[in-house]
Formats: C-alpha cells, sequence, structure tokens
C-alpha cells in the first residue's frame, strides 16, 4: 500500500512537472462532439485508416472503414507511393510538369485529413513547398475556377456590405489567430487574377501552419471580391467571382474597412497579413490601420526584411565588414509595393548605421538607383509617384555619371558599376545578356544578383544565365526556387530563394505569442535581423546566404523569439493565454525560445472523446 502511494505521488509529481513544461497541443486529447460520418468527413478530426479499434468502437466507426489499422507512417507511405505513380503519368504544369497533378492530390489530403496533410507538407517542405506555395500556387490562382472543390476560407464581396459584422460568425471557429486576406489585385507577378487570388491567402497559410505552427483550427484565408479588371475573367462565365469591373476610391475603402471591423470584432486578438494588394492599395492601407490593428502587409514589410538579410548576406560574402553596408551601390528595377518596400528599409538601414542623423538619412538616398518601366527615376520625370519620389535621382547628379531620365537598365548598370542588382519588376527575362554583360564591370568583388520576382517564368534571369554570364563568383538570390547549377570541377553556384516566407511565418507567431497589439518597425527590423545573422560564416563565404526551405521552421521559431523579444522591449506585448505580459517580461532568451517551442503546432494525432452536448 505504502508502495503505491509512493508511486501514485511519484506519477502526480510527474503530471504536475509535465504540465508545467509540456505544452505541445498535440498531445492533449481533443473532446468531439460528433459521431460516424460526421467525423469522416471532418477534415480537423479525421484520422482515416488510422483510428484504432477502440476508437472505432467509441465513435460509432466499425465497418466504416477497411479492418487494418494503419500507423500514420504507413498512411504516408501510401500516399507517397500514389503521388509518385502520378509523376510518371500526368503531364501539366510549366517548370515541373507535374505541379498541378501534385497540387490536386495535395489539396484532395488538405480536404480529408488536416494532421496528415501538414505531417506530408512539414516532412517533405523542400519538394511540396513549391507546390502549394510559389511558384505553383500562380498556376493554381490562375486556374482556380476549374481546380475549385470544397470551398476553403471566407469570401467577402462589395455586395456584402453592412453585412459582414455578421456573415463572420459562419465561420465554425471561436478562435482565430491568423487571417491572411488578398483582394486579388496583383498576385505575385500574374496581374488581376480576381477572386481567384484566393489561392495565395491558403498558399500563405499553408507556410503558417507547415513553418509557424500556428494551429490549422485558427486560420483564416480570406477574399475581398471588389470586382476585376481583367477582361478575360470578366467575359469568362465560368467565373467564380463578381462580374464587374474593381471599385475604387472611397467605394473600395468602405469594403476594407467593415471587414477590418468586423473580423476584429470578432477575433479581436487575430493578426491580418495583406497579400499581394495592388501598390496603389498596398501603402495607403498599411498606413491607414497599422496602428489600430495588429496587421502588416507581407509585400511591403516581408520582402523588405528578406531583402535586407540578403543584402547584409552579399556584404558578408564579400568579406567586407557589416559597417560597410552604406557604401554598397544599388540598383533597383521595379519601383511598386515591393520594391518601394525594400528601397525604404534598405534606406533606413544604411542611416542607422550611419549615425541615424537626417544628414545620413538624406546620404543613404544616394546609394540607389531605381528603375521602372519608364526607366531610370529622376526629378525631372512629370509625375512621380509619392511613395517612389524620394529615390527619384538628382538631375545633375545623374548626368555627372553619364545617366538621365528615362535611362535603359542596361545604361544605368553600365554606368553605376552597382554592387547589387536588385529585381521587383515582374518582368521575366529583364536582366538580359547586355544588362548581365553590363554588371560583370561592377566595381564588387561579388557582385550580387537578386531576380525576386515570381513565379519561376517572371523572374528577372535565371540562375543559370547569371553565373555564366557574370562570372563564378557572384551571390544570387531569386524569388521562386531554382536548382543550383553546376559550375564544373565539383563546384557549385548556389541558388538562394529570396523569398518572404522567411520572414512572414515568424513575424505573424511573434507577434501572436507576444501579444502585442501591433507590428512595430523595431519588431521587423528585429525579423531581418535574426535572418541576417542566422547562417554562419562559412555558409555565407560559400555563398548561401539564406537557409534552404528545410530549415523553414527552425528560421521561423528564431524569427518569432526575436520578434517577442523586440515586442517586449518596446513594452508592446502583452501577453498570450497564460503568460501574461509580467511574466513575459521576466523570461530569459532560453525561456522565450521554449515558450515559442511549446506553442508551435505539430500534426499528430490526438486521442479522440466523445461529449454529448
Ligand atoms: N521574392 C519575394 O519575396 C517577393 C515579395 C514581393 C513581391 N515579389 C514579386 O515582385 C514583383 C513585383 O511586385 P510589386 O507588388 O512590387 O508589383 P507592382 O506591379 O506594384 O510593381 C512592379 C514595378 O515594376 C516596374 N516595371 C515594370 N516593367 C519594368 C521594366 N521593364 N523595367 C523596370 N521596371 C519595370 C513597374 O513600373 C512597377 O514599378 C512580383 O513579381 C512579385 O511576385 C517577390
Ligand atoms: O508569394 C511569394 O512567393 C512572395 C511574394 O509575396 C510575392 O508576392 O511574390
Ligand atoms: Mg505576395
Amino acid at each position: 500500500m505504502l508502495n503505491l502511494m509512493k508511486i501514485c505521488s511519484a506519477m502526480s509529481k510527474r503530471l504536475v512537472s509535465l504540465r508545467s513544461f509540456t505544452t505541445c497541443e498535440g498531445h492533449r486529447p481533443s473532446l468531439v462532439h460528433k459521431r460516424s460520418l460526421d467525423i469522416l468527413h471532418d477534415p480537423w478530426f479525421n484520422k482515416g485508416t488510422a483510428f484504432s479499434m477502440t476508437e472505432r468502437d467509441r465513435l460509432d466507426l466499425r465497418g466504416l472503414l477497411p479492418p487494418n489499422v494503419m500507423s500514420s507512417q504507413q498512411q504516408i507511405e501510401r500516399f507517397m507511393a500514389d503521388l509518385k505513380r502520378l509523376e510518371v503519368q500526368a503531364r501539366d504544369g510549366p517548370s515541373d510538369p507535374n505541379a498541378l497533378a501534385k497540387w490536386r492530390i495535395l489539396n484532395r489530403l488538405h480536404d480529408r485529413n488536416e494532421t496528415m496533410y501538414y505531417k506530408v507538407l512539414i516532412d517533405k517542405i523542400e519538394e511540396y513547398a513549391p507546390i502549394v506555395y510559389t511558384p505553383t500556387v500562380g498556376l493554381v490562382c490562375q486556374n482556380y475556377s476549374g481546380l475549385f472543390r470544397r470551398p476553403r476560407g471566407m469570401y467577402f464581396s462589395a455586395a456584402d456590405c453592412g453585412e459582414m459584422m455578421s456573415m463572420v460568425y459562419n465561420w465554425p471557429s471561436d478562435q482565430v489567430d491568423m487571417i491572411v486576406v488578398t483582394d486579388g489585385s496583383r498576385i505575385l507577378g500574374l496581374g488581376d487574377l480576381g477572386v481567384q487570388g484566393i489561392g495565395i491567402a491558403i498558399g500563405k497559410l499553408d507556410l503558417y501552419v507547415a513553418a509557424a505552427g500556428i494551429n490549422p483550427q485558427r486560420v483564416l484565408p480570406v477574399m475581398i471580391d471588389v470586382g476585376t479588371n481583367n477582361e478575360k475573367l470578366l467575359k469568362d462565365p465560368l467565373y467564380l467571382g463578381l462580374q464587374q469591373h474593381r471599385l475604387d476610391g472611397e467605394e473600395y475603402l468602405v469594403v476594407v474597412d467593415e471587414f477590418m471591423e468586423s473580423v476584429f470584432t470578432r477575433w479581436p486578438n487575430a493578426i491580418v497579413q495583406f497579400e499581394d494588394f495592388q501598390s496603389k492599395w498596398a501603402f495607403k492601407l498599411l498606413q491607414r490601420y497599422r496602428n489600430t490593428y495588429r496587421m502588416f502587409n507581407d509585400d511591403v514589410q516581408g520582402t523588405a526584411g528578406v531583402a535586407i538579410a540578403g543584402l547584409l548576406g552579399a556584404v558578408r560574402a564579400q568579406g567586407r565588414p557589416m559597417i560597410d553596408f552604406p557604401k554598397m551601390k544599388i540598383v533597383v528595377a521595379g519601383a511598386g509595393s515591393a520594391g518601394i518596400g525594400v528601397l525604404n528599409a534598405a534606406r533606413k538601414t544604411m542611416a542607422r548605421m550611419l549615425g541615424n542623423t537626417e544628414v545620413a538619412f538624406e546620404s543613404a538616398r544616394s546609394q540607389f538607383w531605381v528603375v521602372d518601366a519608364h526607366g531610370l527615376i529622376t526629378e525631372a520625370r512629370e509625375s512621380i509617384d509619392a511613395d517612389a519620389r524620394p529615390f527619384a535621382r538628382k538631375v545633375n547628379e545623374v548626368s555627372r555619371q553619364g545617366l538621365k531620365e528615362g535611362a535603359s537598365l542596361a545604361e544605368v548598370v553600365r554606368q553605376v558599376k552597382p554592387d547589387v542588382l536588385l529585381g521587383l519588376s515582374a518582368v521575366g527575362g529583364l536582366f538580359s545578356k547586355e544588362v548581365l554583360e553590363a554588371l560583370k564591370d561592377s566595381t564588387s568583388t561579388r557582385p550580387a544578383i537578386f531576380p525576386m520576382s515570381n513565379p519561376t517564368a517572371n523572374a528577372e534571369c535565371t540562375p543559370k544565365e547569371a553565373f555564366s554570364i557574370v562570372g563564378d563568383n557572384i551571390i544570387f538570390g531569386s524569388g521562386s526556387p531554382f536548382p543550383d547549377v553546376d559550375l564544373g570541377n565539383g563546384r557549385i553556384g548556389h541558388c538562394n530563394q529570396a523569398n518572404n516566407m522567411f520572414l512572414f511565418p515568424g513575424i505573424g507567431l511573434g507577434t501572436l505569442l507576444s501579444g502585442s497589439r501591433m507590428v512595430s518597425d523595431g519588431m521587423l527590423q528585429a525579423a531581418a535581423e535574426r535572418l541576417a545573422a542566422y547562417m554562419t560564416d562559412e555558409e555565407v563565404a560559400n555563398g548561401v546566404i539564406y537557409p534552404s526551405i528545410s530549415r523553414i521552421r527552425d528560421i521561423t521559431k528564431e524569427v518569432a523569439v526575436a520578434v517577442v523579444k523586440e515586442a517586449i522591449e518596446e513594452d508592446l506585448a502583452e501577453g498570450y493565454r497564460d503568460m501574461d505580459a509580467r511574466e513575459l517580461k521576466k523570461l530569459d532568451q532560453e525561456e522565450i525560445t521554449n515558450f515559442v517551442k511549446n506553442n508551435m503546432w505539430s500534426p499528430e494525432y490526438p486521442t479522440l472523446i466523445y461529449k454529448n452536448d
């Protein structure tokens, strides 16, 4: 008896200690209010052939499944065998001929069994991120009307004005942590895809689950359908969205304002990521909401951070000290939401390094040359976009360099001999042979080339073109994934993926767990700096300036830790669940890391228990 009491007391102590250290969500039993087929049709609870016999009895599933109980590993193997079989049968998609077929199969798995879907995605992230995310997600959006099967996410249209506050209650989940919203007006470099742009919100949230461990029951993809200016879609009888031209001006703002008010009324702790809004609205909406709501714009702010990390990586790769960054000459092709976001952030970073004075900020401006669809932007241009104006070059300054208003990209590269050539233009092949030849005269020992536009066909150049024309000793980073280049003699030209996927999941997770009411500039800067410092000196010397996608869960955790720390330091952190602001402030670096790790969802089947109420 005494022994039994000792064992019980030891066990209860162990339970208490387990409770205080293990908050991993996957291990808790889940209460389920359904039985039978309702469970099998519910992707949140469905385990398919992995339901144990006792669970099948308890949940009235016996006879509804083949008798053999499979382990989750066996399920994955069966699924993988099917997926691989298809690779030799199907033919569609551009860079990967089977890409769309793979997406279809993965999407069906997503509909049937969320846990298994995310297990596949996490275990094989390198292979399937390019399918559920960039570049295939672009193809999916283009073909969405044909691919649409089961709805996923919410659609708010201009026709719903006045109704949104009640509509948000149609979503089945009382808790929503992450919302990704688009209006479909600039999907990757593919232009206005209208309602079909929902695919981009779904793809981004897939990475939120896979990389940041946001619970898939608490994500919400959203499409705000205010019409489309894509004439082809407007004429297509099968188009799923509103067949009208886009609302603009006040009419547009009324819709987005109502959406924001409605989602934050129901889910005050949610974070809203704006994605793929045309530049014209991207900046305006960011300014309009960023001090009131927990939101950020991924294309403006996420991209800026990823580019800063890449630019600092390029300085390191040249063997120069970081303080040399403000001396870099940078040519940017593209002055849209992404290009201007990068320019603003790079200028601020340079100014900070130079002492953060007004003089430093002013002088940093002269490190950039911006080329858009009309060529080099100078003050001589008749109408300059307000967001691009701070980067318009002075006429006398550029004339000393042999350049003038509207000079071509090749001329600019030839005259400036930049350290970095960065593309966010959405124009495939813009870094032509002529442009890359001109870059051979760069004054840098190791010029950096960043064709960041997506998807693959919109990349300004391929790594093969860059390495073969400019030379082996370059740094290369593209928005879409490309294979490394064989340089011969066992040497590899490394192709980095310079994509905002290395930041947005960590920014979202860090904001959520800190409970910060806003996403501050400091939090974004901390995220970028963490990414910049992530690679070792040896990796950087080998031209590896971003992690491989197989490490995305780790870098995301690290970025989230940096964001939480910064939110605490700025006194913005209000806490998350049991961890209130005061507790949060007491945590050291290791404890913050554990806090983040323990709150990341993993795809493991919980034991299900029936509860009737
Ligand atoms: N890698 C990433 O993480 C990442 C992040 C955000 C955006 N992007 C990509 O960047 C691209 C642009 O996005 P955006 O939101 O800024 O688009 P946008 O339409 O707002 O801007 C495009 C810009 O490119 C300019 N441009 C067009 N033709 C040009 C030419 N021939 N030469 C030079 N400039 C030219 C336009 O004038 C405009 O300033 C897209 O392809 C998008 O997928 C990549
Ligand atoms: O979606 C991506 O792959 C990156 C970026 O947000 C883009 O718009 O291209
Ligand atoms: Mg985007």
